[in-house]
């Protein structure tokens, strides 16, 4: 008999069709991933979840017989991995396949808020251009030889970097190493890039560490005349702060895909007209969806079948 599999939390329905023509699997998503049937809690090796929602300790322990969990997302700062790992329990997720798609919305949302592509479009749909006549539009910022700040040069960070490059914009970059490519920058101070930087891209992961990282003193730096970019997790950036530096245009605009508290946006945020806001969207398109999907159930799979598991979480760096 295959091992009994819970979706957890939200997957999207081509997964599920994919898990459930060759396994069994129970929805625990309605019920928020909680249950009491011992049945369940006894038998369930394989858990599939998605990397924001909330696997702790608690949640982990209530399974007796768990082996897996399957990370539908490349992020998995939800999940307690080193609990998860200390009692054995390995730990998938989807690197690689969604890449392409976050660096191009990333670069996307970088020239439509120097451009003020959203602004514009209202403009003309709205009548306003026919109203006010030829030139009425306010001028933008342009994008070409601007300075870049990359924060976290890793899959997605590089592949924006790689991007802007044709734009032939100076790239400076934060990581936790360096990297091998002399075009770019690199800087050990986050205050540093921030200074250097006209739009400050934030690719690294939400971890505890990383909290609140983009901060008061790292918006100060960033000023008047800049921009974050924030395509990573809502948790990295002090929201409130931002809010408050955008009103009294301390910097000069924000294009968020993620929020510290999803799918909530304040009306402070949402109403201000120098921000574009997306809903966390940035890996989906339907290609990449299914390869993301394609790949968890290849983890699943390997599992079963106990083979190598294609994407573990690294064990080099966990989710503290
Ligand atoms: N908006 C979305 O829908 C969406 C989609 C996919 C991924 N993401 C987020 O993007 C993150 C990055 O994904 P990835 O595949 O590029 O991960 P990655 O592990 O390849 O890259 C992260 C990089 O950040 C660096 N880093 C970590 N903490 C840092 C710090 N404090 N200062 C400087 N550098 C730091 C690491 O050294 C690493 O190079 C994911 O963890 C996920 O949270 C968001
Ligand atoms: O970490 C990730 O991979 C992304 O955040 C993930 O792709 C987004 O998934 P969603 O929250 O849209 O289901």
């Amino acid at each position: 008999m295959s091992a009994l599999i819970v979706k957890q939390a939200y997957i999207p329905s081509m997964l599920e069709d994919l898990i459930n023509k060759q396994y069994k699997m129970i929805d625990l998503a309605e019920a928020q991933g909680i249950t009491d049937n011992e049945e369940i809690l006894n038998n369930t090796e394989i858990m599939i979840t998605n990397g924001e929602a909330k696997v702790g300790k608690d949640l982990i322990d209530k399974y007796n017989n768990l082996k897996l969990i399957a990370d539908f997302g490349v992020g998995y700062d939800g999940i307690d991995v080193n609990y998860a790992v200390k009692k054995g329990i390995k730990v998938t997720h989807t690197p690689g396949v969604l890449t392409d798609d976050v660096a191009d919305l990333g670069v996307g949302l970088l020239i439509a808020l120097s451009r003020e592509i959203p602004k514009a479009d209202k403009f003309v749909k709205y009548g306003k251009w026919q109203e006010l006549g030829m030139g009425s539009f306010s001028w933008t910022h342009k994008v070409s030889g601007s300075r870049v700040g990359i924060v976290g040069m890793g899959r997605i960070g590089s592949a924006i970097a790689k991007r802007l490059s044709a734009f032939d914009v100076t790239i400076g970059y934060c990581n936790q190493s360096k990297v091998d490519n002399e075009n770019y920058l690199y800087f050990s101070s986050l205050v540093d890039l921030a200074s250097f930087s006209d739009f400050l891209v934030v690719c690294v992961p939400g971890i505890k560490e990383n909290c609140h990282l983009i901060n008061k003193n790292v918006l100060k730096a960033l000023g008047a005349s800049g921009a974050l970019i924030n395509i990573s997790r809502g948790s990295v950036v002090d929201e409130e702060y931002l809010t408050g530096a955008l009103i009294n245009k301390e910097i000069r605009g924000a294009a968020l895909d993620v929020f510290e508290h999803e799918p909530y946006v304040s009306d402070k945020l949402r109403n201000l007209d120098n921000v574009i806001l997306t809903p966390h969207m940035a890996s989906a398109t339907w290609e990449t969806r299914k390869a993301m999907a394609q790949l968890v159930f290849d983890n699943v799979t390997a599992f079963i079948q106990g083979k190598e598991l294609i994407t573990p979480v690294p064990e080099c760096f966990k989710v503290k």
